[in-house]
């Protein structure tokens, strides 16, 4: 390890404004390590007081924690923090926070979140291990950064649809307005390109009232288009110093690079960014709003499936569920339900033919039940349908890989077999519910979420945080660092009990190879 004073010194400067790193980075504490895995990333190692504390950051970057092998296990404690303003305004005034003010918080006993509160990534730990990763706990901080009168705040919508996101909308509207009296709020339309190529739209209290019980975005969304600079200039035109920007993985690399841009142009503006994927294949937080409304409303599809089949001799219902990547739309619809018998998604490749293969399955179901629903998620077998079709590799505005449509191909290749090869006439019923789980209005759980992701994101805005994403960890929100929510997908861990769970409960073949399996788990 390589150990700089002049470093350490200017890195100590960098904190000296920042709220938290004040009370817990003291320059005689201080040691500055290289890693030899991440040279170019550095690493605080504090040693003032017990429990020592593990913190790394590259500049305002997001940041990878790194472990310190001369630090007992049980001592260190890592925080991935976000970016805040003063790391690169340092003589930005700060002003208290008018929520003290406001009568309906006049009675909340801590109105401020410490700023040395945190929220840990991992709660499940054993007395020994690690204190592991933490994140900055989200919610209103005693000083704020911005002047209400001051603000001029943005909201832009990216990607696909999703249940809430008007609700994030409304939230952010009324938040801004009573709990900081701010009230310049512009609407972004349609998207990325809306900075650049479209009017704003102005909104208030009184325009975003009902919005909430309608679905889709009041603002609009588009796919492509982004341009930082473009972008930036508009923030910078339009004298916007409050950026929301509520999107998917997708939306939120845009995101880090509207703040990488903000910062290079020393702008005082706060970029939050609120986690927004029918998918819920975001990473680090516990579900993505909109999951849950998306869940219930797939029941009805199934429902109807097995109304069907459950009518008519042989009959096989097939509904085919969003989930490009993640397919825990489909796994969850399959646990609530019980009434499908298998569940098909992209984390588990599954096979048609042979000993342990669908057919089979279908076979031994429809002999012993008369019937069977088969949910399956858009990205299941795509690497199976493309063996087996001429498949052009297309993708949509934003980059993102468009997919053989599984569902039809699935039911013909059932309908096909049982023809061929079974003398069991089949009765297949096949459902595509895809739109209508994602275009509706969120339910009366996804509303109360979407309020506090909003009300997060407000509160990291005004106290100056800026280039952060928020959303609950273990059940407590907290802004995260941009890149730790973009750097992978969340997918569905087959070694995972919520898989087994499934398993159990459907009784469908793994399509894994018992030496397979016991390879995985090691
Ligand atoms: N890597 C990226 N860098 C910058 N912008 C991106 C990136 N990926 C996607 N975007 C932009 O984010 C917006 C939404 O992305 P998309 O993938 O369609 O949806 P989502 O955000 O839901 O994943 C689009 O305007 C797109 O141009
Ligand atoms: O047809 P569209 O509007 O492009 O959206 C389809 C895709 O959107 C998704 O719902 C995910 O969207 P995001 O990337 O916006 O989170 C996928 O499940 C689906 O493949
Ligand atoms: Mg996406």
């Amino acid at each position: 390890m390589d150990l700089s004073s002049s470093s350490c010194a200017s890195l100590s400067k960098t904190y000296h404004h920042h709220p938290f790193s004040l009370s817990l980075l003291h320059p005689n504490s201080l040691q500055l390590l290289r890693s030899h895995h991440l040279p170019h990333r550095r690493t605080l190692f504090l040693r003032n007081s017990p429990p020592p504390l593990l913190f790394s950051r590259q500049n305002n970057l997001p940041l990878t924690p790194v472990r310190v092998s001369n630090q007992s296990q049980n001592d260190s404690f890592v925080l991935e923090d976000v970016p805040h303003l003063t790391n690169f305004l340092p003589d930005l005034p700060s002003y208290p926070n008018p929520l003290q003010e406001r009568q309906a918080y006049s009675i909340v006993k801590n109105t401020f979140v410490s700023p040395e509160d945190v929220v840990a990534q991992t709660i499940v730990i054993q007395k020994d291990s690690p204190r592991g990763i933490h994140f900055r706990r989200a919610g209103p901080r005693e000083k704020v950064y911005f002047k209400p009168e001051e603000v001029r705040a943005c909201i832009v919508t990216c990607g696909g649809l999703c249940p809430g996101i008007n609700t994030v909308i409304r939230e952010i509207v009324c938040g801004l307005k009573n709990m900081y009296g701010v009230e310049d709020i512009l609407g972004i339309e349609e998207g990325y390109k809306g900075f650049y190529s479209k009017n704003t739209k102005r909104l208030t209290t009184k325009v975003v009232n009902d919005i909430h019980k309608l679905g889709g975005t009041f603002l609009r969304t588009s796919r492509g288009g982004h341009d930082t600079q473009k972008i930036v200039d508009n923030i910078e035109d339009r004298g916007i110093n409050q950026v929301y920007i509520i999107g998917g993985d997708g939306t939120q690399k845009g995101a880090a690079l509207i703040y990488e841009e903000v910062e290079k142009r020393r702008l005082q503006v706060a970029v939050a960014g609120i986690p927004k994927t029918i998918d819920n294949d975001i990473a680090v937080i516990d579900k993505s709003f909109g999951f849950d409304t998306a869940v219930e409303e797939a029941q009805r599809a199934i429902n109807a499936a097995h109304v069907e089949v459950n009518s008519v001799e042989n009959g096989i219902g097939i509904v085919k569920l969003m989930g490009r990547y993640s397919g825990f739309i489909a796994m969850y619809a399959t646990l609530a339900s019980r009434d499908v018998d298998c569940c098909l998604i992209p984390e588990s490749p599954f096979y048609l033919e042979g000993r342990g293969g669908l057919f089979e399955f279908i076979e031994q179901s429809l002999k012993e039940n008369g019937h069977l629903v088969i949910v399956v998620a858009e990205g299941a077998g795509q690497e199976y349908i493309a063996s087996e079709v001429h498949a052009v590799n297309e993708k949509d505005a934003s980059g993102n890989k468009l997919l053989l449509d599984v569902g039809p191909w699935l039911s013909h290749k059932i309908k096909d077999h049982f023809t061929k090869f079974s003398k069991m006439a089949v009765n297949m019923k096949y459902i595509d519910p895809t739109y209508m789980i994602r275009a509706i209005p969120s339910n009366a759980s996804d509303n109360i979420y979407c309020t506090l992701l909003a009300h997060s994101a407000v509160h990291g805005a005004m106290a100056g945080y800026s280039g952060f994403t928020v959303g609950p960890v273990n059940s407590r929100h907290a802004y995260l660092p941009i890149a730790r929510v973009t750097e992978r997908p969340n997918t569905v861990k087959l070694t995972d009990r919520m898989w087994a769970r499934l398993l159990e409960s459907t009784n469908q073949p793994s399509f894994v190879a018992s030496d397979q399996q016991r390879v995985d788990k090691e």
